[in-house]
């Protein structure tokens, strides 16, 4: 295939596999992921806007702010791309919500930005919720005389919590069933890891080779999230009465009762496909942030004493956090958010399809093609923030202490496909970090060397798995 007209510039395409050995190459040179090496190829061609092939896909990265922001405004961007990856994950027919577009994204957006209004963010049931999380959390760790894996505990946490949104229950760390569901996610994301881009690319290779690229594996677990999720919606189905909104299944069924006549969208695959969004989305983002965060405290004590000194000022030893007390100590916010800015759990932000032929920058964006977000390319701008490669909170802080919201800071990204769920990641990130810090001194396992702040790049980056001592402070 040639170069469509007026593309933007990037490396050579070879028949079959398109860009994937030039970019291969120039991967190998660098350390760090996909995110890494579209930077680089942005600087060597001297372009915001790479034009890539790989596989069959047409695939164009952008970078910057400026240039990230007007694609991410443009409604012509609002679809994610309709690939192999994307079909696989999606289980049955089901678009759920992050891979849904038009009319039924517009529908499900718009409902679970309410439901999750109502039900959670800023109200007291998720909070009470959360904290009921991180008490557990903390039992777990209190009974540990040695090592903690921290980013192993706190992923559980939040699985559990989105479950108690969903289900309106909260099951036991114990439970079979949680157990089941906390394997199947971990191991999709893994299957998707290891397979979700070759397979995007060449879906050929399931025929060849189902096992190697995690086809196989992802067909039996998306059977097994199925039946897991299945027999949750059915016994709601059974119990639903009008009226009933306490829980997102519950909430659903209502909207699904309230739509027109002779509509089909809303049913029993499309909330399985939302639920199971939600858990993906939200799950090892969550976590892996929280993960990261306690890293960064082992790796800089100073800015942990900081922290702590702060916590100590401003609430007693047996204070229970809540979301609102952020507003006390900037200085924890400014943590977060140099951890967001730093280690990006999503490098690449959720990616895009071009609904139509667009122009971006003088070059022609062809209708179809798969746009890659690279936000590492605005955390990291020297331009922005001068030092990007040091952790440093204090360049979140003005003068007077107070929070400085950058345009720039945009973990979560922007526009009106930006995360839905920003808000209960927030304040699940800062009830659990503040009351961890308020309680524990993080400090790195003896006679060990400090573990290693680069994070393993998936669909997820995450750090790689640490142990440290939580040792209890006396005040
Ligand atoms: C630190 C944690 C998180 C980060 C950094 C994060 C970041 C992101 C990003 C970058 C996107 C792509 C947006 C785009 O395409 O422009 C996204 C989408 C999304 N996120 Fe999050 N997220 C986090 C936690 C959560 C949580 C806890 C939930 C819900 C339980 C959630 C639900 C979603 C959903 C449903 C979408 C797709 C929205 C759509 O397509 O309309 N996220 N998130």
């Amino acid at each position: 295939m040639r170069k469509p007209r007026n593309f933007p510039p990037g490396p050579l395409w070879i028949p079959i596999i398109g860009s994937s050995f030039h970019f291969g190459k120039a991967g190998k040179a660098v350390r760090g992921g996909p995110h890494v090496v579209l930077e680089i190829l942005s600087r060597r061609w001297k372009t915001n806007v790479i034009g890539l092939k790989f596989g069959g896909q047409i695939v164009v990265s952008v970078s910057t702010y400026s240039t990230i922001k007007t694609v991410l405004e443009n409604e012509a961007f609002n679809a994610r791309p309709n690939n192999f990856f994307a079909k696989q994950r999606t289980i049955g027919k089901a678009p759920g919500i992050t891979f849904a577009e038009g009319r039924i994204w517009n529908d499900q957006r718009k409902f679970l930005t309410r439901h999750l209004r109502n039900v959670g963010l800023g109200k007291s049931v998720l909070e009470v919720n959360i904290r009921e999380e991180l008490e557990d959390v903390i039992s777990l760790i209190d009974g540990k005389s040695e090592a903690v894996s921290i980013g192993e505990l706190v992923q559980p946490a939040v699985v559990s919590s989105i479950w108690s949104l969903i289900a309106g229950e909260r099951l036991s760390r114990t439970d079979s069933k949680f157990q089941s569901l906390l394997l199947m996610l971990n191991k999709r994301s893994e299957a998707f890891d290891m397979g979700g881009g070759t397979l995007s690319n060449y879906p050929w290779l399931r025929f060849i080779a189902p096992g190697r690229v995690g086809f196989t594996l992802i067909k039996r677990l998306n059977v097994q999230l199925r039946e897991i999720l299945m027999e949750t919606i059915d016994q709601h189905q059974g119990t639903w009465t009008l009226g009933n909104d306490s829980d997102l299944m519950y909430s659903f069924i209502s909207h699904m009762h309230e739509q027109d006549e002779g509509e089909k969208s809303l049913d029993n695959e499309q909330l399985l496909m939302v639920c199971l969004d939600l858990f993906v989305a939200g799950a090892h983002s969550t976590g892996g942030t929280l993960d990261c965060a306690c890293l960064m405290m082992l790796l800089h004590p100073d800015i942990q004493s900081k922290a702590q000194e702060v916590l100590d000022k401003e609430f007693s030893s047996s204070h229970s956090f809540t979301y609102s007390d952020r507003h006390k100590v900037p200085y924890i916010q400014a943590i977060l958010s140099e951890v967001e800015r730093l280690h990006q759990v999503f490098p690449i932000a959720g990616s895009r399809r071009a609904l139509k032929d667009v122009d971006i920058e003088g070059y022609t964006i062809p209708k179809d093609s798969t746009i890659l977000i690279n936000l590492y390319s605005v955390f990291m701008s020297k331009e922005v923030w001068g030092d990007p490669e040091n952790f440093r909170p204090e360049r979140f802080l003005n003068d007077h202490g107070k929070l400085i919201i950058y345009d720039e800071f945009v973990p979560f990204s922007t526009g009106r496909r930006r995360c839905l769920g920003e808000p209960l990641a927030r304040s699940f990130l800062f009830i659990f970090f503040a009351q961890l810090l308020r309680r524990y001194r993080i400090l790195p396992m003896e006679g060990k060397a400090l573990p290693s702040s680069i994070l393993r790049t998936g669909i997820v980056s995450l750090p790689q798995p640490y142990s440290a001592r939580f040792v209890q402070r006396t005040n």
